[in-house]
């Protein structure tokens, strides 16, 4: 046995020196871009190239490795590579175990600072701030629709959208001592809690369900106390030693959330991009109708299209749209220009390359 492993040890060995080899040398490499962007005072982040290297490789990747697993080791080397130009601050939606902590790592690899926020709108504020160069935050989930903080933040701060991470969301129940006996509160997010309702009121219709500020917290204060439940990613549970009574208790099994990536960055286009508006119309038959006209005279897809309540009083309403293309694609250009002629407010809030997942 041991005489039949030694030569491909010693294989691996040298096949990992060269990849060693090669991946200091793509660092230095970074290094001389980050010289030349540190001239120009250009961003380090460049998430449209990054998606283009992601795209890349698993389009090139000859296998055994899966397309996934290649761009979850590229992630990392463009994320230390990166931070040898400058370490991004990425601030999200605390505490650590959450689903919004695993996007931004998703998203930026783990060579960053991440900081963890008590609230959205403390993302925001971090974000515009300046605190933090870059703040990742939940906007739709596909169970439970749209974020709608998210949703007034954007409209009411300058943040741009600069990328989107979708995120399978499994949601478990856990205590400390791993079993249900004893156990008067069930915590967890006020979404969570929706998105496992069906599942809760056939399994335990009779224990109190109470929202709290996140998941993490819920598993956190689960930690501290055998007669409270937490609903939470089996990530954060282990964070605090929690045990699974009941797993993947969501009520879609294909439940999944999506995150934006906000800042002050304006990115170019990826060869794969969504961009994302914000709307109003006069409020006339019809109008909606109208508004949207140009974007199908011109080939561009809607992917998203939502309403949130304008609250001045009237019925009057923000349309929050999502297109295919970017803002610098020219028909995505000519729709968006006819559009905002027919809009009583018209606002873009970003483009950004498409979520790899
Ligand atoms: O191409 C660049 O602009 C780089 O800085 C290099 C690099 C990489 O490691 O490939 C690193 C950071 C950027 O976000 C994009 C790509």
């Amino acid at each position: 046995m041991t005489d039949k492993l030694k030569p491909l040890r010693e294989k691996i060995d040298a096949i990992d020196a060269q990849i060693l080899a090669l991946l200091n040398e793509r660092a230095k490499v970074a290094e001389e871009v980050g010289h030349v962007k540190a001239e120009t005072n250009a961003p380090v982040f460049r998430p449209e190239r990054e998606a283009q290297v992601l795209r890349g490789v698993a389009e090139r990747n000859p296998g055994p490795l899966g397309g996934r697993e290649v761009q979850t080791i590229f992630r990392e080397i463009m994320s230390a590579c990166r931070a040898l130009e400058r370490r991004v601050t990425v601030a999200f939606l605390g505490p650590a175990g959450t689903f919004s902590e695993q996007a931004v790592y998703a998203q930026f690899g783990t060579a960053i600072e991440a900081v963890p926020c008590a609230s959205i709108d403390e993302v925001f504020r971090a974000t515009e701030a300046g605190t933090a160069d870059f703040g990742v935050v939940p906007v739709e989930n596909s169970s439970e629709g749209a974020v709608n903080r998210t949703l007034d933040l954007m409209l009411a701060t300058p943040c741009l959208i600069s990328g989107e991470i979708a995120i399978a969301v499994h949601h478990s129940l856990m205590t400390r001592t791993g079993s249900m006996e004893g156990v008067r509160v069930i915590c967890a997010h006020s979404q969570a809690l929706a998105q496992c309702q069906v599942w809760l009121n056939q399994n335990f219709p009779h224990i109190e369900r109470r929202a709290v500020a996140s998941n993490a917290e819920a598993a956190r204060m689960a930690g501290d106390d055998p007669t409270i439940a937490a609903i939470a990613s089996e990530h954060a549970g282990a964070q605090y030693g929690l045990g699974v009574t009941h797993a993947h208790i969501q009520d879609d099994p294909h439940n999944r959330t999506r995150f934006v990536v906000i800042g002050s960055l304006q990115t170019n286009p990826s060869g794969k991009d969504h961009t994302s508006l914000v709307l109003a119309v006069p409020n006339k038959a019809g109008a909606v109708y109208h508004l949207l006209a140009p974007l199908s005279k011109h080939g561009v897809s809607m992917t998203r299209f939502e309403s949130r309540p304008a609250r001045i009083g009237t019925w009057e309403y923000y349309f929050y749209v999502d297109v295919e293309g970017h803002v610098q694609d020219p028909s995505v250009a000519k729709a968006l220009a006819e559009l905002k002629d027919n809009a009583a407010f018209f606002k873009v809030l970003g483009s950004y390359p498409t979520s790899l997942t």
